[in-house]
């Protein structure tokens, strides 16, 4: 199983087969993989056949964000303020016009993934893994007897999560389906249940409205995305139910019933929803059941997830984990650069630790992103900040893309005028705040984005329009204090 590597002699010869085995291909696990190929060491990755680049390309954030782009263009949705309510590029939407899409990106992904881990000599390793013992993973395929075992001098565990899938629920793959399964539904439901209203439930549920279905939302909690700019979160709310969602907040789900053609949501409160189907989407489990933990001197908490030190190591010294399976913030990005980190750790290569500005963007039609405080977060910790505004719809770019909803918000400190957080809701959302997070990360003033010139007509002006208007703010302040 050991394979040598091009600089092998310069190398000291280990006892193990591999330096580095990883356990996942998702992004925290590729991201890990690459980084210690680059620094020499001889590396492998544990992934199922057919699960290649994680929940991330099959399952996760590939598949939803390629059915959300194929949605957007086939409704025509977002040129109905252009040419009418009645716009459509296609008149009758299938499941399979919606999956060929679907499969193609995801296909081309699989065949990136493949193709990076290969020119780095990463082996990868077909199989569910398990260990043995703190250094051996035995590597179980498909076919039955095909196990092997190999070692591994450091170990990252880059297993992912899987849905959290309630006992008293009979999932069916067909009607009651969790958000891992829904591209396996045959046609587009007329009626869609969405329980739970996380980031998962709230895309779906706007895709699957954006199609025509009749939508309701389940959530327990009072409110939704609570860690977002709640007149962000007012205006997403308002849009999706333009869409024909119906929230019920507040609410749990006590079952579901199934027919041959339907299915009847019974909720605690007594309310029954008719629908289609039903898609939970009620938080995730991390995936460590089958790693026989204990075998290396680990335990997961009740949701399956394992503890990390600041270097993303375990209790176990030479075994890291990384991505989703270590918990918040469970994003693709952060869940690579937590990879590459753990690989520098694991090796001694020096290394910054990661910004803890971090971008969320949320992939709703229309979309929301942001970066730094949150109006609530300024006014609990007592920073006194002045808002700048900019609607889209006065921009000559929102006017010509017919965004007429679209707004971004900077919060500016009345103090010493650095930028604290900006928000934005609309075309374009998750690309323009990096923007801001430039000039946060950078420690810049709002003074940099009234001096700078954009390109007109684009929606990054925005910034120069929320810029000016927080400082018009800021200035009438200034006068009445002098
Ligand atoms: C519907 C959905 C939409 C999302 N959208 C976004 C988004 O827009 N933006 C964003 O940043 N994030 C998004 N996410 C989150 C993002 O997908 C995850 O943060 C990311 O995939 C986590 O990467 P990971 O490295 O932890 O591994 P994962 O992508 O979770 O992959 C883990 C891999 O480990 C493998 N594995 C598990 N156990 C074993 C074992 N015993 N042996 C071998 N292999 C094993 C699995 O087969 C899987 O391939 C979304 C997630 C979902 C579910
Ligand atoms: N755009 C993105 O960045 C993106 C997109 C999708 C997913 N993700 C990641 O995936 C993770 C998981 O997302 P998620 O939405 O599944 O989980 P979540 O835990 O964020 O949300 C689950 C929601 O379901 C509710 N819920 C649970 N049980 C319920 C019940 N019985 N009845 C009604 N409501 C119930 C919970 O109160 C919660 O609000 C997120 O934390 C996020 O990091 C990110």
């Amino acid at each position: 199983m050991r394979r040598a590597r091009p600089d092998d002699q310069a190398c000291p010869v280990s006892e193990h087969d591999y330096d580095l085995i990883v356990i996942g291909s998702g992004p925290g696990g590729q991201k890990a993989a690459i980084a210690a190929a680059k620094l020499g060491k001889r590396v492998a990755v544990v992934d199922r056949q057919d699960m290649v680049g994680g929940v991330c390309v099959n399952t996760g954030t590939i598949p939803s964000k390629t059915l959300r782009e194929a949605v957007l263009y086939l409704t025509g949705l977002n040129q109905r303020d252009l040419y009418g309510a009645s716009y459509r590029v296609k008149q009758d939407i299938t499941i399979a016009d919606l999956l060929a899409r679907t499969q193609h990106v995801i296909g081309r992904e699989v065949q990136v993934v493949r193709a990076q881990l290969l020119r780095n000599h990463v082996d990868l390793l077909a199989g569910t893994a398990r260990f043995t013992d703190p250094h051996t993973i035995a590597v179980e395929g498909t076919h039955r007897g095909d196990r092997h075992a190999v070692t591994g001098e450091k170990i990252v565990i880059a297993t992912g999560t899987r849905p959290a899938r309630p006992d008293q629920v009979d999932f069916d793959a067909a009607r009651v389906l969790d958000s891992d399964e829904i591209l396996r539904l045959e046609e587009i439901p007329s009626s869609l249940v969405v329980v739970g209203a996380g980031v998962i439930g709230i895309e779906y549920a706007s895709v699957f409205a954006a199609l025509g279905s009749r939508v309701t939302v389940v959530e327990q909690r009072e409110r939704m995305l609570d860690f977002c700019d709640p007149e962000i979160v007012e205006s997403l709310k308002f849009h999706l139910r333009d869409l024909a969602v119906t929230f019920r907040f507040g609410e749990k789900v006590a079952n579901v019933a199934v027919s041959d053609n339907a299915t009847v949501t019974a909720l605690v409160s007594g309310k029954r929803i008719p629908a289609d189907a039903v898609m939970y989407s009620a938080g995730r489990q991390g995936m460590t059941e089958e790693l026989d933990l204990p075998a290396a001197g680990l335990a997961a908490d009740h949701r399956g997830r394992l503890s990390v030190d600041e270097h993303y190591r375990t209790p176990v010294e030479h075994i890291y984990a990384v991505g989703d399976v270590i918990g918040f913030p469970a994003l693709a990005a952060t869940s690579m650069d937590q990879g590459r980190l753990a690989a520098y750790h694991a090796f001694g290569e020096p290394a910054h630790e990661m910004s803890a500005l971090q971008p969320i963007g949320i992939y709703t039609i229309p979309e929301v992103s942001y970066c730094g405080a949150t109006e609530a977060e300024l006014t609990s910790s007592a920073v006194p900040y002045e808002v700048g505004t900019a609607r889209y719809r006065e921009l000559a770019r929102g006017q010509i893309a017919g965004d007429s909803y679209g707004m971004l918000k900077l919060l500016v400190s009345t103090t010493n005028r650095t930028l604290l957080g900006v928000h934005v809701f609309g075309t374009g959302a998750t690309d323009l705040v990096h923007i801001g997070q430039a000039v946060m990360g950078c420690g810049g003033t709002v003074d940099y984005l009234v001096d700078a010139v954009f390109n007109y007509p684009t929606l990054s002006e925005a910034y120069k329009v929320a810029a000016l208007d927080a400082t018009n703010k800021i200035r009438a302040l200034e006068r009445f204090a002098t």
